[in-house]
């Protein structure tokens, strides 16, 4: 390529010697009319000399390393630029601003020169022109098109580049690489390097180096500013138009200022309610913050739910006390049939309460099976007293925070269960029942010791929920409790509170509760008139014998209500106003009958005996079954989902059956394996209550003597044959009864319980109370062993 050959020819009108400055930022390129500006005498010395001896001409170089003290003693980089002054103006005591033309590219040659100035013989940089190749034209297109882009990016240089690019001129490429040189920005050696080429294409191909960096820098930093920018302005759009906005509500007079009406309107919660002083505190310190905070803040809305919360309880709110016994006990006779006792134990609490005027330490743990009445009973207790009724469950609360609330840094905190039920309330003295207390869980802190805090008459005048954060006082809420078992009540709890069982219902309870509470109920809430529908007596008896048989009345209702509705649908759909509602009605619409008989055994067989259980369902009857294989060693297996305190009982039961066998001479055990199981198999049982039980199904099994009919149990039995008292009598007795046994054995200790029983529950039964194992035997076998069943000897 042509110009690739240097040609380094001596410009005859350019000066041989030259008078060196040092320029300290970057070199300059030729073809450009420039200023510069020097300082420093030794530099004003050396330009003087250049203008009025050399024409003005100068060489400026750009120094490697700079030395402060004198220009002449810097290190130089070879190649420099010659520069004509044309003008030279002062500038300050010390300094000269020059404007001139930069000429042309050198190489130093050699230094000539030092005092007074420094002074280099050069030589020139004389390429001809050359005409572009197509390479070097590509290289020219590209710097064109991003010197463009460059453009736009940064409009700084705008207008000279601008006037460069249009003049862009492809037959002087070398020139023109010069002319945008000077106007690029890029480290000083880099720029040098760009100088000291003396190749036009490869000068080229650097220029675009350089241009293509300055593009990228550019764009990231245009990226920069846009992202400012665009933030600021959607801050600065959204915060106008609120302006706009509430300026315009107000002009319209429908909002003063939106935090202030806000907080008018919490204040105003507080109107007939007295805060204690440390509260009150905390709140006017909350709302004074509040009043401080932008109103889209989002800590603005925290701190308003929480006044809101704060402000909207009931602080020194009390709603009046009845205190009228004769019309609480008028009450709770409206609104349940018998439940003699438990209402005496109520009234008997109220009078308490009245008497002391003050509620302090009284909680009532109503125990029972489901649908008996607990709740029912809790809602008149409220109603007796003309105090507000609030009911949550703990049933599977796992989460100390349900009861105490969460901290008010969690996101979406809320106060706990109390403090919403006060807050339902809307007064200071509610009745608060807590339902399922015996299903209270654990996991997520202790919920079983935050509610002893709540039930604690110690501790709850300054209760701390977790959200509110300042006390309040719970101590004259009335707390109930309902379980459906105590087993399972933490001690701690269970010591607090005082129990009232209700036992279940029997058959003929039940009946006189349908006819006197739930149907009349449930017609009024359907728009009968209360002669429109009456129901019969075996209609009744049949129901409850065979759709509703377990201990409360919740299923019983639900059928009175299956069969009110569809009534109803008949009334709208024909004439018919009155009706009868008889046993074929009742199979009619509710279909088959759930309940035949609980007796899996018509006629009583040996290793097969009833049993009196207490459940959370109330009293039940439950079967045990013995089996023997025979073999050569013996051996047990038990079966039925067995508690560990069951599982003894029955290894209990079989040691001492097998010593009272082996008395007799019978060696059944030895040469038999026996299974012992509890149906249902899939319930999970527990409890010594079946000792006695297990102990003469193994007994009957071995004998081949089968029970007398009719017949079920309950006692626990120890090693030696004693027979021990259990609980539940009642419920037993109740359980008993509904699948039609006419015999019971209890323990001897029992017999008081048994006897303080009504005699409607006891009615047409016959109780024996036994001391020892002997006793049960002799009450259980009254025929003599069945021949079939001689071979268990
Ligand atoms: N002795 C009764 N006299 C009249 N109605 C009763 C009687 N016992 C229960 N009921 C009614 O039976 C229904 C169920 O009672 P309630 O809800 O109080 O049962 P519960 O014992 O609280 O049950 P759970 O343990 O499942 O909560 C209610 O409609 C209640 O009025």
């Amino acid at each position: 390529m042509m110009h690739d050959v240097a040609m380094q020819l001596i410009d005859p009108s350019l000066p041989q010697l030259l008078t060196i400055l040092p320029l300290s930022q970057r070199p300059i390129f030729p073809g450009t009319a420039l200023p510069m500006t020097f300082s420093g005498q030794d530099k004003l010395t050396a330009l003087k000399i250049a203008v009025e001896q050399h024409d003005g001409y100068i060489g400026a170089v750009l120094e490697k390393e700079t030395n402060e003290d004198d220009y002449r003693e810097s290190e130089y980089y070879d190649v420099g630029t010659v520069y004509q002054i044309i003008k030279a103006m002062p500038m300050g005591p010390n300094g000269i601003q020059v404007l001139g033309r930069t000429i042309k590219r050198f190489r130093r040659q050699r230094v000539v020169q030092t005092e007074p100035s420094l002074r280099w013989r050069v030589e020139y940089d004389n390429q001809p022109s050359i005409k572009p190749d197509p390479e070097l034209k590509a290289y020219m297109l590209a710097i064109s098109s991003d010197i463009k882009s460059l453009l736009a990016l940064n409009p700084l240089f705008q207008e000279q580049v601008n006037m460069v690019v249009t003049q862009l001129n492809y037959d002087k490429p070398g020139q023109t690489i010069d002319v945008i040189s000077n106007l690029v920005s890029s480290e000083k050696e880099k720029l040098q390097e760009l100088l000291e080429c003396w190749n036009i294409t490869e000068r080229a191909k650097l220029l675009l180096n350089i241009i293509k960096d300055e593009l990228q820098v550019a764009k990231i930093q245009s990226r920069i500013n846009q992202q400012i920018e665009e933030g600021v302005n959607a801050k600065q759009k959204e915060y106008f138009l609120r302006e706009q906005l509430s300026a315009i509500r107000r002009e319209l007079g429908e909002e003063q200022d939106e935090g202030e009406s806000i907080s008018e309107r919490i204040l105003g919660m507080l109107e007939g309610k007295e805060m204690p002083e440390p509260v009150r505190e905390v709140f006017d310190r909350e709302m004074s913050k509040l009043r401080s905070l932008n109103t889209q803040s989002p800590e603005f809305n925290v701190t308003r739910t929480y006044l809101e919360t704060l402000a909207g309880l009931p602080w020194g709110v009390f709603s009046p006390d009845t205190n009228d016994i004769a019309e609480a006990r008028r009450i709770l006779d409206a609104d349940h049939y018998g439940l003699d006792d438990v209402k005496d134990n109520i009234l008997e609490f109220l009078a308490t309460i009245i008497k002391r005027s003050s509620v302090a330490g009284s909680i009532i743990c109503l125990v029972g099976p489901p649908g008996v009445g607990k709740t029912s009973i809790g809602q008149s207790i409220a109603r007796a007293l003309g105090r507000e009724f609030y009911r949550f469950s703990v049933g599977g609360m796992r989460d100390e925070a349900e009861i105490k609330g969460h901290r008010r840094t969690y996101i979406g905190a809320m106060p706990g269960k109390l403090i919403q039920a006060i807050d339902r309330a809307k007064s200071s003295n509610p009745v608060i029942l807590i339902d399922e207390i015996d299903k209270l869980g654990s996991g997520h802190g202790d919920p079983a010791s935050a509610l002893l805090e709540v039930l604690d008459p110690e501790q709850n005048d300054a209760f701390v929920d977790h959200y509110l954060d300042v006390p309040y006082d719970l101590s004259n809420v009335l707390f109930l409790t309902t379980a459906n078992q105590l087993d399972t009540i933490p001690g701690p709890l269970m010591d607090r509170m005082e129990v009232i069982r209700l036992s279940g219902y029997i058959k003929e309870e039940k009946i006189n509760i349908a006819r006197e509470y739930l149907i009349p109920r449930q017609l009024k809430e359907h728009g009968f008139a209360t002669d429109e529908v009456t129901f019969t007596e075996e209609a009744l008896d049949f129901l409850v014998d065979r759709y509703a048989r377990e201990a409360g009345v919740r299923n019983l209702e639900k059928q009175i209500r299956k069969i009110i509705r569809k009534l109803v649908l008949k009334q709208a759909e024909t004439d018919q106003h009155t009706f009868e509602v008889t046993v074929d009605t009742i199979q009619d619409m509710l279909g088959r009958p759930r309940f035949n008989t609980e007796k899996l055994y018509g006629e009583p067989i040996p290793g097969v005996v009833l049993g009196l259980a207490y459940t959370a369902l109330g009293g039940a009857t439950l079967y045990i079954e013995a089996q023997g294989i025979p073999a050569e060693s013996g051996g047990f297996r038990l079966t039925g989902q067995l508690g560990d305190v069951m599982k003894e009982s029955a290894q209990i039961a079989l040691s001492y059956v097998k010593s009272l066998l082996s008395r007799q001479e019978n060696h059944y055990y030895d040469k038999h394996q026996v299974h012992l199981h509890v149906p249902a198999g899939a319930t999970p049982k527990d409890g010594p209550s079946a000792g006695i039980t297990m102990a003469l199904a193994l007994y009957t099994l071995a004998t081949g003597q089968p029970p007398r009919d009719g017949l079920a149990m309950t006692g626990e039995l120890t090693l030696t044959g004693r027979v021990l008292p259990i609980g539940g009598v009642k419920e037993k007795t109740i359980g008993a009864r509904r699948v039609g046994i006419d015999t019971l054995i209890f323990p001897e200790e029992n017999r008081q319980d048994y006897e303080e029983l009504d005699d409607y529950l006891k009615e047409g039964l016959t109780a024996h109370f036994a001391n020892r194992f002997d006793d049960v035997l002799s009450i259980a076998l009254t025929k003599t062993p069945s021949s079939s069943a001689s071979v268990a000897s």
